[in-house]
């Protein structure tokens, strides 16, 4: 009976911490922002149900300048920012001090298990170290056959399909969910050696289990959702820990997927580990293979138990197939709507085949790509305008001031240069909009112009933010997207061989694309999101001399 009583006053305890952090007055009430919709919802419900990614930030900093004051659940301040320097030093300058939020992480650890998304200081700098040397350059040119294999495979069935077409609007293809099989039938290669056959259409679980898993669950959270959410940095983890269990979309989902994915994971690292206890895996390049070779090794750093390598796993293949799908989706997009550049990137990659022709070789090296000047500008601007993942979420570990490149004016019209912010302020990186400010990327900041790429003068001017063209796509500093490099050459060999066998447009209804905020940016058609990621095209196949074939 004492128990309840001792519980009872547990309750109330952590009542009264939740509201005395809650309404605790934030250092930057004086910062200037949009005014709150609502007290119970702050602005939660309208960043999370905004019409087209972006749109909102974009009015705002156009607005309040490179910081602005929003409003979380029960009226509490958070700062949002796409100044360089700011975002320079909370990613880089003072990275480990500005961890992953409670909710961010807790939805990564229901994604993943307790991934290098979960694990935050020296734990998160361990792993990222063991992890580091599967990535590294020469690993990933090894990967550059597959790719070029895998985009093979995918022309020749586009090419089976569009052969058989028997109207025109049979030429019209929902690119994205095609390109959603062969980034998951790389990724299953290339991490895992494991054959998805999502390409070949297969019955497969992680193809089912991946299929819509954003839509699904992260997509458009309730009123509660977000009211329960913004309580979580102030529950212990353990308790936290608890609510994986409730019956609700997003647990349920999150758990179906998070299993099927481990009972391969456990399969395959029992297999691998076998395989290196044999000594039969000198060959073997893939990514778990590697992980599960240095877990053998025996420096006792480069170790990581095998739920830790179970929880990585999920992790590539959550963070390496629909990121890589929707950026190629978005891409075509693009250039369906440019044919003259679409032709000039068409032109260049004719130029380069030829070259590689004259010296004996059938197949593009990382050396041939890079030389691609069009297709990389045309690459990098569709990640300027489109980045996936386009808000990152940060807490501040301690009181700290956050210096501004661009000051701004508060509510008093005074100019601030810099920002303090107290312990737990929750920070909002928009990397949206960072890549559209004028500041940095010119006054046409918010169009398409690939040729902005192509002359780099003042670019040594910006301040280093991120790892890619400074764009902030794959963000930037000690948590930077590892997976970077893989996705610019997968991207690179699966672009180049379809732009040599089809051409892209926009189909003649002209269907009107959504940027919808689903975690990233998923393409849908405005009106039918019933039908899921949708990025219909025209492909026209291009007759070549000698057709390569899966
Ligand atoms: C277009 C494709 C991709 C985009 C736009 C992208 C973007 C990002 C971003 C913005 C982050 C930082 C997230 C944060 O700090 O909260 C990140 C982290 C990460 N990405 Fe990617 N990513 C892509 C592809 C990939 C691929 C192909 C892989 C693996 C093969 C990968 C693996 C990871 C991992 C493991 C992290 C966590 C890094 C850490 O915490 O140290 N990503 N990615």
């Amino acid at each position: 009976m004492a128990g309840i009583p001792l519980f009872a006053l547990g309750a109330v305890l952590l009542l009264v911490t939740i509201l005395r952090k809650l309404f605790k007055r934030s250092p930057f009430s004086h910062v200037r922002g949009p005014p709150s919709p609502s007290w119970l919802y702050g602005h939660s419900f309208t960043t999370s149900r905004e019409t087209d990614v972006g749109d909102l930030q974009f009015q705002w900093m156009h607005q309040y300048g490179s910081a602005w004051r929003m409003k979380d659940c029960f009226n509490k301040d958070s700062l949002w920012i796409v100044d360089p320097k700011a975002i320079q030093y909370v990613l880089q300058t003072s990275g480990y001090h500005f961890p992953r939020t409670a909710v961010g992480r807790h939805i990564a650890r229901q994604f993943t298990g307790e991934s290098i998304l979960y694990v935050e200081g020296d734990d998160h700098a361990r792993v990222r170290k063991i992890m580091n040397p599967a990535f590294n350059a020469a690993q990933l040119r090894s990967f550059l056959p597959l790719f070029t294999r895998s985009a093979r495979k995918l022309t020749s069935k586009w090419r089976q399909r569009l052969q058989t077409a028997a109207s025109p609007s049979d030429n019209v293809l929902n690119v994205n969910s095609w390109f959603t099989r062969t980034t998951l039938d790389v990724i299953g290669e290339a991490a895992y050696d494991y054959h998805c056959g999502a390409l070949d259409e297969e019955e497969n679980e992680v193809v089912d289990t991946y299929k819509d898993m954003f839509r699904d669950s992260v997509m458009y959270p309730s009123g509660a959702t977000l009211l329960w959410r913004s309580l979580w940095p102030y529950i212990p983890d353990r308790l936290l820990r608890l609510t994986d269990y409730l019956p609700t979309r997003e647990a349920r989902r999150f758990r179906r997927t998070l299993n099927v994915i481990n009972k391969l994971s456990k399969r395959l690292i029992a297999e691998k580990a076998q395989t290196c206890l044999e000594r039969k895996d000198e060959n073997l390049r893939d990514i778990m293979s590697i992980l599960v070779k240095a877990n053998h090794s025996e420096n006792p750093k480069t170790r990581m138990k095998d739920k830790e390598m179970m929880s990585q796993m999920a992790t590539f293949f959550l963070a390496g197939h629909e990121t890589t799908a929707s950026m190629l989706t978005w891409m075509l997009y693009e250039l369906a709507k440019d044919q003259e550049y679409q032709s000039k990137m068409r032109e260049e990659i004719a130029l380069v085949r030829d070259r590689v022709s004259q010296r004996g070789d059938d197949e593009f090296t990382v050396a041939d790509l890079d030389s691609m000047s069009f297709v990389i500008a045309g690459m990098k601007e569709a990640m300027r305008l489109h980045p996936i993942v386009y808000t990152m979420v940060r807490n501040a570990e301690r009181d700290d001031v956050i210096p501004l490149s661009k000051p701004v004016r508060d509510v008093n019209g005074n100019v601030i240069s810099e920002i303090p912010v107290s312990k737990d302020t929750i920070i909002s990186l928009s990397l949206c909009g960072y890549n559209r400010l004028p500041e940095v990327w010119g006054k046409d900041a918010r169009m398409w112009n690939p040729y902005r790429w192509m002359n780099n003068t003042g670019r040594e001017k910006q301040i280093n933010v991120g790892v890619y063209g400074n764009l902030l796509t794959f963000s930037g500093g000690v948590k930077a997207c590892i997976g970077w490099r893989f996705t610019v050459i997968e991207l690179q060999a699966i672009c180049v061989e379809l732009l040599e066998n089809f051409e892209f447009a926009i189909p003649d209804d002209k269907p009107d694309i959504q940027r919808v905020p689903g975690g990233l940016m998923i393409p849908m058609i405005r009106g039918k999101p019933q039908l899921g990621s949708q990025m219909p095209l025209k492909v026209t196949p291009i007759e070549r001399p000698q057709t390569m074939e899966a």
